[in-house]
């Protein structure tokens, strides 16, 4: 059977924990047929962010239009868009209505000096998405306040929401205190938290693309945003599960994408 098909716009990551390689291991591990569009190449492994070398905003439309004139994309991830330049390509094909289902996970590690501008693009992504998904420093730098605690992050959501996407989930994978991983969650019917345990593990590379890369697997083959949500928390936790005794690198590792249905189901 022809699969469904998704696109993943982001940055390459030489270690393969997270980026364009970890977004087309989701969607593999989805059994979908997973499309890429490069806005940097990135030298990184499990330590960090070497370098980021940016990809020129006409190469990053031409790539768009390329795989948008030719294939029936059903959803869209957007992670680090690097420039302003890549993120104004990627907002005009938003504005012309060519990216369905469009989760959108702002990156903003290694942006350094460009971090205003890239916000700024972002800021004009956002009402296209039906789905965005910042970390608690991504959420801070939208809003321009601190996000620290879960009150915050659910104030934040609904910050964010009140530029556009009709979802938005501050994502708290970084709280290490207590035994739960919250993230907060801005619906159309207010906020909520998805609560699910914690994992003890250093392997935790990519957590965030592949929460959101999840999400857009679950939107293309038919979910509703809150259903997608729950099955893409439910899918980062099995990978965090799956990697704990993988031994890649020495710092941060990266999750097991294709273990899931093995490791055990939480509940919410
Ligand atoms: N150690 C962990 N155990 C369980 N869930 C985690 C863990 N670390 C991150 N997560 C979850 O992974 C998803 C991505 O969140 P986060 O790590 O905050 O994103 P980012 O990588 O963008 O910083 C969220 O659902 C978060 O709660
Ligand atoms: C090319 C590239 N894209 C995204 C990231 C950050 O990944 P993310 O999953 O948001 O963050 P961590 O969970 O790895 O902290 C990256 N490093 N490189």
């Amino acid at each position: 059977m022809t699969p469904l098909a998704v696109l993943a716009i982001g940055g390459s990551d030489s270690s393969g924990g997270s980026g364009l390689q970890a977004d087309v291991k989701v969607f593999a591990a989805m059994r979908l047929y997973g499309a890429t569009v490069a806005t940097s190449v990135t030298a990184q492994n499990t330590r960090g962010v070497q370098d980021v070398f940016e990809l020129p905003g006409n190469v990053v439309s031409a790539q768009l239009s390329a795989v948008l004139e030719d294939l029936p994309i059903k959803a869209v991830k957007v992670g680090m868009l690097a420039t302003a330049e890549a993120a104004a390509a990627v907002t005009a094909k938003a504005r012309a209505g060519v990216l369905p289902n469009l989760v959108v996970d702002p990156v903003l590690e290694a942006a350094a000096g460009r971090r205003r501008g890239v916000v700024s693009a972002l800021e004009r992504l956002l009402p296209f998405a039906a789905v965005a998904t910042p970390n608690r420093d991504e959420a801070s730098a939208l809003v321009g306040w601190q996000v620290s605690t879960p009150a915050d992050m659910a104030g934040a959501a609904a910050q964010i929401a009140s530029n556009g996407p009709k979802y938005v989930v501050v994502t708290g994978g970084d709280m290490v205190a207590g035994d739960e991983a919250v993230d907060a969650v801005w619906t159309d019917a207010g906020a909520r938290f998805l609560r699910y345990p914690r994992v003890q593990t250093r392997n935790n590379r990519g957590t965030g693309c592949t929460f959101s890369a999840a999400i857009t697997s679950r939107l293309a083959q038919g979910d509703d945003v809150l259903e997608a949500l729950v099955a893409a928390k439910e899918y980062v936790t099995r990978s965090l599960v799956g990697a704990r005794d993988w031994d890649l690198g020495n710092g941060s590792g990266p999750l097991n994408h294709f273990d899931w249905p093995t490791f055990a189901a939480f509940s919410a």
